[in-house]
């Protein structure tokens, strides 16, 4: 972020970023029109979200043009971006948006990123399980890590693309071999299991959600998925038939969204909520903002697993603190188990293909 940029210093470095997106936005008179909008762009941080035609993306892409702390939000995906881009340009909030359309145009859109949502890659159909997706979205993530890597090495990346369980160890892999892993700035978004988790128990409490803490740990595919029901906070004594309900319904919310779609793809609209919260939790910690804890699947020590999802402390340079996993009970405990060992092979099988 340059906050202490002047106008024209901002409108300068805006210009470098220009993009023929669009070579229909290449005449003289778009280029002064973007230049006017430019002009009106607030300083803050810059947002690429990759894959942001889909289902994920647009809504995402929609709520990041409404966040006052992004200046400039960059657009890429391989088909639709034009029609994207122009539809949400027209949002009358402070971010400049500029679309990037095909390979040939990743790097643009990654030159000079402060954080990368990545939302691309095929959903889950029913009966798919989320690893069923590793064939396709593994060479998506790699190849868009590798452009990651050479533009934007010091951007804090947030990777939703399933499985994420195994995406991020693949993504982890990438950087290392081009020597720009930063374990604090690799972060997969497992934010959608805590909002689920939230809005289940809340509704069995009676209480607002808003007011409703779950932590959910390991990882994000099925058992992998572990609500500490123990740590819920209002603190609160389930029963057996709550813990059973709660963890299962937890532990299958996307399923549940997947069959209710029959056919259409899997969870957007939640996630696509479930990644604006997470994005703005980490641009709050960029900008300095202090005490900001979520869960994320990241780097870790928490187990004898290298990868992990548990709560972490987020700042300028990403995770800055990874929590312990706190006093667990007996079915908890038994839950880690079941979680570690479908973690372990999901972690084995990424890095093994990002080292092929
Ligand atoms: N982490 C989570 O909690 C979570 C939640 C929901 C969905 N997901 C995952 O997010 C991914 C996207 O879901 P969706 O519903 O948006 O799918 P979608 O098919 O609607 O959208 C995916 C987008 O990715 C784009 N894409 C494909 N290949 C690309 C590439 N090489 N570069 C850039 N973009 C590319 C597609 O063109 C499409 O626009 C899926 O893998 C899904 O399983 C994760
Ligand atoms: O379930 C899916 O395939 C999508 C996502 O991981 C979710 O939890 O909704």
């Amino acid at each position: 972020m340059q906050p202490s940029l002047d106008v024209n210093q901002r409108i300068a470095r805006i210009s470098a970023h220009l993009q023929p997106l669009n070579s229909q936005m290449e005449d003289g008179s778009n280029l002064r029109r973007v230049n006017c909008r430019a002009k009106g762009g607030s300083p803050g941080f810059k947002v690429a979200i990759l894959g942001a035609a889909g289902g994920i993306g647009q809504p995402l892409a929609m709520l990041i043009k409404m966040n006052p702390l992004v200046s400039i939000l960059h657009l890429y995906d391989v088909v639709n971006t034009p029609g994207v881009t122009a539809d949400i340009s027209h949002m009358d909030t402070g971010a400049v948006v500029r679309g990037f359309l095909g390979k040939e145009q990743l790097e643009d859109a990654l030159t000079g990123m402060d954080l990368v949502i990545i939302p691309a890659g095929v959903p889950r159909k029913p009966g798919m399980t989320r690893d069923d997706l590793f064939n396709i979205n593994a060479g998506i993530v790699k190849t868009l890590c590798e452009g990651i890597a050479k533009c934007s090495p010091k951007a804090i990346v947030n990777l939703i693309s399933n499985p994420v369980n195994s995406t991020v160890p693949i993504a982890a892999e990438v950087f290392k071999k081009a020597g720009t892993f930063d374990p604090n700035r690799l972060l997969g978004v497992t934010m959608l299991d805590v909002v689920r988790a939230n809005t289940f128990v809340a509704e069995v409490l009676g209480l607002d959600p808003r007011d409703v803490d779950v932590p959910v740990v390991g990882g994000h595919a099925g058992v992998t998925i572990l609500p500490l029901l123990s740590q819920v906070k209002p603190p609160y004594s389930f029963t057996p038939k709550e813990i059973d309900y709660l963890t299962d319904r937890i532990q299958n919310g996307g399923t549940e969204v997947v069959e209710a779609k029959a056919g259409a793809g899997s969870a957007t609209l939640s996630m696509a909520y479930a990644a604006v919260k997470f994005a703005d939790a980490c641009l709050r910690a960029l900008r300095g903002d202090a005490g900001i804890v979520q869960c994320a699947y990241v780097a870790s020590q928490v187990t004898e697993l290298p990868f992990f999802s548990s709560k972490v402390r987020l700042g300028r340079g990403g995770v800055e603190e990874v929590y312990a996993l706190g006093p667990l009970n007996e079915y908890e405990r038994a839950g880690l188990e079941k979680a570690k060992k479908e973690l372990a092979a999901s972690i084995e099988k990424g890095v093994s293909f990002a080292r092929k």
